[in-house]
């Protein structure tokens, strides 16, 4: 039987680590406070920022986050963690709607920051917010980031932990070890200051002392993160899950760059195009360009430095309907960047004479939000050559000078390396030469060949034909047709099954033979095209159905459909000649 007074050491003891553990437990709710509020100031969510500011009383001019600490990097530093312990990488979020995440509790916001074992939270002295616009975040320095990692871990683990954690502390900056020598106990020494204070005489305030403990306890296995994450993420999800950056702050008075903010934040696209690369057919030149220029440089940035630094302008030329816009999109579905979709028309129309403005905001945002790929259509609109000042209105030549400077800056400059421009045009010839020598490549998007132009006619006819249909044969008799002109064929061909029924149904006396729901179209329908029924064959007793497409029916569209570029290509393999990538 042990004496009395162990008994009381050990009720003691037992009383001071749990009051220790509570406090740590407040503490890291602080830091986490801090850690997301310096985060959502940092990308430029000022409102939100100074609304959890308003809300919890955490003031950053008292407290802010350690130099060497960000909540980026500490989701880092668990990744790599749980990446060592558990060989797969962490997943911090999940659908919600689920039923996992119906049955956990979500309290409100009081509640939940009250909701601990230690009671209630501190609020922190209330001090008057900062006006707007909020003072611009201080310069971060992120060096060595010394996160302890979790106990319970294998004996190799530990190993390649305790070595990374040598490194991490060899290599450690000034900022951290004063913020946390100064105020950690002996044992939290080489874990992280996840805050720190700021201001002569702050250092009183439980929040301002606050030091390592941002992940103390292994809770990781079992917790909310504990899932493996998936496989890669494909373009779609990307989209899915896309999130803007907030736009930097415009002055109030300045109602006009407010606007132009707001029209070119329009036009990026924030849903996915969902144009695999696969979509297209040939084109494998331009296909392979625009991989190397924007989506490898950014899958692969160690790559493309100093003289491989990434190609900053491309110029897509052709005929009409060749697949121009068509490989823009999916340079969008693949390429992970942020897109700017431009038509170069709608500059010209709106912004006539103030145009240069909208230019240099455009190219702005594309900063702010880079990597981003400008693309923009109908390029000769806005950039046709040049005229002498008398003849040309000035509004235009400002715009076209601003095009230049900005392509310029794109070409010259470091800073600029995520914003890449691509851009398109049917006649190239109009381009102004100034422009066109920015452009570093000139890819003709070429008329399809007779492969191409067979793997055409199979992509777009429905399947299911009575017969089997000679495609290279169509492919003969089709020398000169774009890709899109292939594509109205191919529907002019597939309506003609489809007016042979609706006459059938408009002369029928029956109401028996009204169509069923799908028959014209339905889920296999491709691009508009209506899908036969899969047995071709006719769908009641009366003959009401869709018939499959017959090489009858592709021969009368041949017959009445033309190519609808007016300009011989000709004219683009010389212009290739001379101006083109080769
Ligand atoms: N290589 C291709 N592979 C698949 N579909 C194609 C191809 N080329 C053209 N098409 C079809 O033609 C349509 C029009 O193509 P797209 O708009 O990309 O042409 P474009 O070259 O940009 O024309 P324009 O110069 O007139 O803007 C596409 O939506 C697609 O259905």
């Amino acid at each position: 039987m042990s004496s009395l007074p162990s008994v009381y050491s050990r009720i003691k003891a037992e009383g001071e680590s749990r009051l220790t553990e509570e406090k740590r437990a407040q503490e890291r709710r602080k830091s986490a406070v801090v850690l997301a509020t310096r985060f959502l100031l940092d990308q430029g969510y000022v409102e939100s920022a100074r609304e959890i500011q308003r809300e919890t009383g955490v003031d950053l001019d008292k407290v802010d986050a350690a130099d060497n600490m960000d909540l980026m990097h500490v989701m880092q530093e668990y990744e790599e963690w749980y990446q060592l312990r558990f060989d797969k990488a962490p997943r911090f979020t999940r659908k919600s709607g689920t039923q996992a995440a119906t049955a956990r509790p979500c309290p409100s916001s009081a509640s939940h920051l009250n909701h601990n074992a230690g009671g209630v939270l501190p609020r922190l002295a209330q001090t008057d917010m900062p006006s707007h616009p909020m003072p611009p975040p201080p310069p971060r320095r992120y060096s060595s980031p010394g996160t302890n990692p979790q106990p319970a871990l294998s004996p190799k683990t530990k190993q390649i932990a305790a070595r990374r954690a040598r490194e991490r502390k060899g290599s450690s900056k000034s900022g951290v070890a004063d913020a946390a020598s100064s105020s950690a106990p002996d044992e939290d020494d080489d874990l992280p200051s996840v805050t720190q204070n700021l201001g002569a005489g702050s250092g009183d305030g439980p929040l301002l002392q606050l030091t390592g403990q941002a992940v103390r306890k292994n809770k990781g296995a079992g917790g909310q993160v504990s899932s493996s994450a998936g496989a890669p993420d494909a373009g779609s999800e990307y989209y899915s899950s896309q999130l803007l950056r907030p736009c930097p702050p415009v002055a109030a008075f300045d109602t006009e760059r407010q606007e132009l903010t707001q029209i070119i934040t329009r036009d990026i696209c924030t849903s996915n195009p969902g144009v695999p690369w696969d979509d297209i057919i040939g084109l494998d030149r331009a296909k392979s360009l625009l991989k190397e220029a924007i989506v490898m440089p950014h899958k692969y940035p160690q790559f493309f430095t100093g003289l491989l630094a990434p190609w900053r302008g491309i110029l897509l030329f052709g005929p009409p309907g060749t697949g121009k816009t068509l490989l823009a999109k999916a340079v969008a579905t693949e390429c992970r960047t942020t897109f700017f979709n431009i038509s170069a028309s709608s500059i010209v129309s709106k912004w006539r004479g103030d145009s240069e403005k909208l230019v240099r905001v455009l190219f702005e945002l594309a900063r702010h939000h880079q990597p981003s790929t400008i693309f923009i259509d109908e390029m000769d609109a806005i950039m046709s050559q040049r005229g002498a000042a008398d003849t040309e209105h000035e509004g235009s030549r400002r715009m076209k000078t601003e095009l230049l400077i900005q392509m310029d800056g794109l070409l010259g400059s470091q800073h600029d390396g995520g914003v890449f421009l691509l851009a398109a045009s049917n006649l190239p010839w109009d381009l102004d030469a100034a422009m066109l020598r920015r452009f570093e490549k000139r890819i003709l998007v070429d008329l399809p060949d007779p492969a191409a132009r067979t793997s055409l006619f199979r992509h777009f006819l429905p399947p299911g034909a009575a017969e089997p249909l000679d495609f290279s044969d169509f492919a003969r008799r089709t020398e000169g047709f774009s890709g899109s002109d292939i594509r109205l064929l191919c529907k002019e061909a597939a309506m003609r099954p489809l007016r042979r029924l609706l006459q059938r149904l408009e002369s029928s006396p029956t109401a028996d033979c009204a169509p069923q729901e799908g028959e014209t179209g339905g889920e296999g329908c491709r691009e508009g095209i209506p899908q036969p029924h899969e047995s071709g064959a006719a769908d009641c007793a009366c003959g009401v159905g869709l018939e499959a497409v017959s090489a009858a029916d592709i021969s009368a569209a041949l017959a009445s459909t033309r190519p609808a570029s007016h300009i011989p290509f000709v004219k683009y393999q010389q212009w290739h000649e001379k101006h083109g990538s080769q």
